[in-house]
């Protein structure tokens, strides 16, 4: 006999947690299925404890700028304090208890165990079986991706949970991938003495932005010590005494104590039953309407489907998904807005369309750049101060239709362009408007005044 329920959410990360907590709010019978952990990846592998790492490198880099500005200091870096915060503030030592209590005190039911869908709106977890009166939330999350590399999977390497929960900061560390963890992590650790290397496939940092952000990150990466090796693959991986080898297709040899691979992350939907919904579990993700439903009674939120793996994207999903199994009225899944923060030192904040994207839809591009350090506000700020604001505009209809904001605080300078682009303000509007003096969102004025083909 199945228990019924209304809802059987699987994978209670930001996605799953939110839309499950949302409708036990609305008085629906839910299940929250979770293998690991109530919370997911962000709160115990992933976003919190990596920006409280970022937070400390960030101190100790801004120590380092006193000089010449404010006196001197004597700087001791030490890890130990980032390992207990993690431990004991981000991650109350790996325990969910507190988010478990959040959800089962608002009504909801708790399975901890593997689920598996057993046909339309039926999941079975560890022998147990559940139907879905309403339907069934996808919100498995993602896995790391591990690249073929021979040998690789026959060393210890770290993903971003070794990483995460590392005691200390190794004597050097060897990262394979250029991207949001890669970079966020090298910088990291390297601030606190690891000698960093980065091997990164593509020919720059943070290939998927603006070539701009990941040229100005290299850079700084460089000047703080890290070597870089862009454009480059690892042919092949040894591990011997304590000590990695990546070998490069030219033979140069890398070494460090550590391997960190921060090659992607992808959905992982094997053994989720999903061929017994009538989808295929080998595919990327989930594809989905606009709200978010993947098949029917079945809808999808987060990583797995595709649309940026953030806990933003997750959360704002599960909101859409919330709304229509309550069948409330609300706009579809919108993603021309999708905002990014990498949050490296300086901060790279994007939104939209990169240029490169804008041009291979066909749309009429104009681009406009300002320099943070050319700005009233970023020759104040002086050491530290690296940074550039991109606009691309969509010329035919005189709209942003994407941007970054690299530098000091660039995550939070994006927000007001992530309104322009999602509102489609005029760039003639955003031409009038008053800009705070001297603020570092100056530099979008400066920007919009470079616009050009
Ligand atoms: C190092 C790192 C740093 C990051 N930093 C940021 C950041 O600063 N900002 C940001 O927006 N994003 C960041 N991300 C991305 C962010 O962590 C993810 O996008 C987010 O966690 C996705 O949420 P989710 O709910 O889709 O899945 P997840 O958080 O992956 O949660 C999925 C849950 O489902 C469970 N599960 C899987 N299969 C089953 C099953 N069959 N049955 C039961 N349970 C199951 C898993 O155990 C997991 O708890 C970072 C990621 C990493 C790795
Ligand atoms: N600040 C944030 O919001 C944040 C931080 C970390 C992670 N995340 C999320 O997690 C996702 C996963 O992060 P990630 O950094 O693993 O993935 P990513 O896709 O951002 O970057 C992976 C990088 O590895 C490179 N690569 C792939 N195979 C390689 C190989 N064999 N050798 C060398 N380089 C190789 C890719 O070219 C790419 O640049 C991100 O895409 C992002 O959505 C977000």
């Amino acid at each position: 006999m199945a228990e019924q329920v209304d809802v059987v959410v699987i994978g209670m990360g930001p996605g799953g947690e939110h839309v499950a907590g949302r409708l036990a709010d609305a008085g629906l019978r839910v299940l929250g299925v979770e293998a690991e952990l109530v919370g997911g990846e962000c709160p115990y592998w992933a976003c919190v404890p990596s920006k409280m790492m970022i937070r400390a490198g960030n101190l100790l880099a801004e120590a380092r700028r006193v000089p010449g500005m404010a006196g001197s200091v004597q700087l001791t870096p030490d890890w130990a304090p980032v390992a207990a915060r993690i431990r004991d503030e981000a991650t109350d030592d790996w325990n969910d208890q507190v988010a478990a209590d959040r959800f089962t005190d608002k009504g909801g039911l708790l399975a901890r165990g593997r689920g598996r869908l057993a046909g339309p709106g039926r999941v079975e977890v560890d022998g147990e079986l559940y139907e879905a009166r309403h339907g069934v939330v996808i919100a498995t999350g993602s896995k790391p991706q591990i690249p073929p590399v021979p040998g690789l999977d026959a060393v210890p390497y770290w993903t971003n949970r070794d990483a995460i929960a590392a005691k200390e900061a190794p004597d050097s560390l060897l990262v394979l991938g250029g991207g949001a963890i890669g970079v966020e992590l090298a910088q990291a650790f390297g601030r606190f003495g690891s000698r960093v290397t980065v091997v990164e496939a593509m020919d720059g940092l943070v290939p998927a932005e603006e070539p701009e952000a990941g040229e100005l990150l290299a850079g700084i990466l460089r000047d703080e010590g890290i070597d870089l090796r862009t454009g480059a693959r690892a042919t092949q991986v040894r591990h011997e005494g304590d000590v990695f080898t990546v070998v490069l297709e030219d033979g140069t040899e890398l070494t460090g104590h550590q391997l960190l691979v921060a090659t992607g992350r992808r959905a992982d939907f094997s053994g989720l039953g999903l061929e017994t919904v009538g989808l295929d579990p080998a595919a990327k993700a989930l594809k989905t309407d606009r709200h978010l439903l993947a098949a029917p009674g079945l809808w999808a939120v987060g990583d797995v489907t595709g649309h940026g793996a953030f806990t933003h994207v997750a959360m704002y999903e599960a909101e859409i998904v919330a709304r229509a199994v309550l069948g409330e009225p609300g706009p579809g899944s919108d993603y021309r807005a999708l905002p990014r923060v990498t949050f490296t030192d300086p901060e790279i904040g994007a939104v939209g369309l990169t240029e490169r994207q804008a041009r291979e839809k066909g749309l009429q591009v104009r681009t406009g750049l300002s320099k943070v350090p050319s700005s009233a506000r970023g020759w104040i700020h002086k050491a530290g101060n690296d940074g550039l604001v991109k606009l691309v505009e969509d010329a035919g209809r005189g709209v942003l239709v994407g941007a970054t904001t690299a530098g000091p605080m660039g995550g939070e300078v994006m927000y007001g362009l992530a309104v322009a682009v999602q509102a489609e303000v005029p760039v003639e509007a955003l031409r009038h408007m008053i800009y705070a003096y001297p603020t570092f969102h100056r530099g979008v004025e400066d920007a919009l005044a470079d616009l050009r083909h």
